[in-house]
């Protein structure tokens, strides 16, 4: 590392947060600073974090402090509602965001409003690959002209519970791989907002959330997250399946995403980003 030192502040405290602030609690170019929870939560989360041994614990709050703790970076770890509430304003104050939640750029007018608020602060909204690999490919392959994006989500049935998949399905009791969704990645995202981020960010590098087409299964037979997408277009063809070990915290989360999160901020203080 270099001698670079940035301040981190994370929106949420859930599966996501919890691992990265684990994972980067010995990293000398990284302090997080500021982890911004819902309201009435804070003290709840102060109680829980004396017990993580952070050392440097980061202040709690319900909104960001821009005063002498401005941080250099704001993550979003949270939800869609999280854009609103916190990315939207930091980033008109300037400060860069990362983001997780990019099924929530399928609501009419947000990805607008973020390029808005990002020019008005001079500066960047990064959505990060998460759960999902080989975005830098596809966004890529979007410049010589794409014909068409499909992806295929399959999760073990208690990875879909809390979702719109419980209405069609019995997902404790399920015996064979069924498909509950079919349809574009706009609506793939705005009905499963926990768990078709990866359909949203396939479409934003690729042919947009209307273009690109989601089929969505719950598998008894699988005990992993597996994404699978095929892309053609004038670069040629390429096909990707992830199979990701879910959190033990949150098995409709790969465990790939908290890594997306650690791979992004130690490359903001790595004299060699990869
Ligand atoms: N891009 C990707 O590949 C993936 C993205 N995600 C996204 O990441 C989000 C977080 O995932 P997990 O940590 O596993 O979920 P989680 O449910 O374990 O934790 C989320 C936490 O954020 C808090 N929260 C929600 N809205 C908030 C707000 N407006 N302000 C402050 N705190 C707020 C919740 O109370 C909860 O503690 C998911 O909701 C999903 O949208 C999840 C998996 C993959
Ligand atoms: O973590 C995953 O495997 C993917 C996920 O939940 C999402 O796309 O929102």
């Amino acid at each position: 590392m270099s001698g670079v030192l940035k301040r981190v502040a994370i929106v949420g405290f859930g599966a996501i947060s919890q691992s990265v602030l684990d994972l980067t609690k010995g990293d000398e170019g990284l302090r997080i600073s500021q982890l911004i929870v819902s309201p009435g939560k804070e003290d709840a989360v102060r109680e829980q974090l004396a017990g993580l041994e952070l050392g440097n614990a980061p202040q709690v709050r319900s909104a960001l402090a821009l005063d002498a703790d401005r941080p250099d970076v704001l993550v979003e770890c949270a939800g869609h509602g999280a854009l609103t509430a916190h990315v939207l304003p930091a980033l008109r104050q300037g400060v860069p965001c990362l983001v997780v939640s990019i099924g929530a750029l399928s609501a009419p007018g947000m990805a607008e409003e973020l390029e808005q608020a990002a020019r008005q602060g001079g500066t960047q909204v990064h959505l990060l690959s998460g759960a999902i690999g080989g975005i830098d490919a596809l966004a890529a392959a979007r410049m010589a002209g794409l014909d068409s994006v499909t992806y295929v989500g399959r999760k073990p049935p208690l990875g879909w519970l809390g979702s719109p998949a419980e209405e069609k399905l019995d997902l404790r009791n399920l015996k064979e791989k069924a498909l509950f969704f079919e349809g574009s990645a706009r609506e793939a995202a705005r009905l499963f907002p926990k768990n078709a981020n990866v359909a949203a960010t396939l479409a934003l590098a690729g042919v947009g959330l209307d273009q690109t087409r989601v089929e969505l299964y719950a598998d008894p037979a699988v005990n992993q997250n597996i994404h699978y997408y095929e892309a053609q277009g004038a670069f040629g063809n390429m096909a990707v399946t992830m199979q990701g070990k879910p959190l033990a915290s949150n098995p409709k989360t790969s465990a790939l995403t908290v890594y997306s999160v650690v791979r992004a901020l130690r490359n903001l203080v790595s004299p060699l980003a990869v």
